[in-house]
């Protein structure tokens, strides 16, 4: 599968380019970044620390998603929304890991999944897609009485909050209680905030040095409290989950899929 990474000079971008060269049958054939990027031109190997890969990162999507099969995105909300249009019009798959995407981006992401296949998750990992699901058991199987929470904590480049991941955690608990998390969650507690509303879903976030994404969803009774948690240790655990999407992707029918789906964890 020929590839495309855009992002290819950030974090995850440079996850991504050592990630295609390990994996048999994907091949990075372009790796973009945004105009003005003092990135351009480099060649995107030598950037990853892997060696060369004859392919110089630019910012031109258009000729590089011509000759692709897939894009995988882990950028910004306004990067990933312009790329699910011509990424569409290109009918490639498109892999997108950005988070911080509001409502109306999401739905455009929908829309543009009506004629090529999208596969979108705020975390790619094995081990988070199997903690949401067994985080939707718990909160089926507890009654409001017990009190719902979601912590998480992120390096200090970190630019959107809550997480992803966290958003994925709440919402698979209001799912599992049958509520609806936007009327459910509290996401600020400051001051006098009285206490705590039967039923909500709060949010802790914390941010500081080089941690790569800590989440854990607390479920505390009277008596007693359970805890389900994960550790992401590195950025690879993402960039195998992306890349297993595309490849999962590849010759399927246009539509907008999850990681539950590409994992076949998926209720
Ligand atoms: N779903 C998942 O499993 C995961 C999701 N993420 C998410 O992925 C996103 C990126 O994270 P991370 O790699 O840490 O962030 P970085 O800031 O390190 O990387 C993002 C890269 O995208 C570049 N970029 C910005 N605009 C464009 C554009 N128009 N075209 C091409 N490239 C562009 C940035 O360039 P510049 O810096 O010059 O602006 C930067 O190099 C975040 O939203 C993060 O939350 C992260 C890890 C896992
Ligand atoms: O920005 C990050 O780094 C991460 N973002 C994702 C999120 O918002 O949940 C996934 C992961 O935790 C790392």
């Amino acid at each position: 599968m020929r590839l495309v990474v855009m992002g290819a000079a950030g974090r995850m971008g440079r996850a991504l380019v050592c990630a295609i060269k390990a994996t048999p049958g994907a091949e990075l054939v372009g790796a973009l970044e945004r105009p003005g990027s003092v990135a351009l031109g480099e060649d995107v190997g030598l950037l990853s620390g892997i060696g060369r890969a004859d392919v110089a990162i630019t910012d031109d999507p258009l000729p590089l998603f011509a000759r692709a099969d897939g894009v995988i995105d882990f950028t910004t909300p306004q990067s990933t929304l312009a790329a699910a249009e011509i990424a569409a019009q290109a009918r490639i798959v498109h892999v997108i890991g950005t988070t911080g995407l509001s409502a109306s981006d999401d739905a455009a992401i929908a829309a543009a999944a009506r004629h090529a296949v999208i596969v979108k998750s705020g975390n790619m990992s094995l081990g988070v897609n199997l903690l949401v699901a067994l985080v939707r058991k718990a909160a089926r199987a507890l009654d409001a009485d017990y009190d719902i929470e979601v912590l998480e904590m992120h390096h200090r480049h970190k630019v959107d909050a809550p997480s992803g991941t966290a958003l994925m955690l709440g919402r698979a608990a209001a799912e599992g209680r049958g509520v609806d998390l936007e009327a459910a969650s509290v996401r600020v507690r400051d001051g006098h905030t009285g206490p705590r509303e039967s039923g909500s879903i709060g949010f802790a976030t914390l941010r500081g040095g080089s941690v790569v994404g800590d989440h854990q969803v607390i479920l505390a009774g009277e008596g007693e409290r359970i805890e389900l948690g994960h550790r992401a240790e590195n950025r690879d655990i993402f960039a195998r989950g992306a890349l297993k999407a595309a490849l999962w992707g590849q010759g399927r029918k246009p539509g907008l899929y999850s990681m539950a789906d590409v994992l076949g964890l998926a209720d």
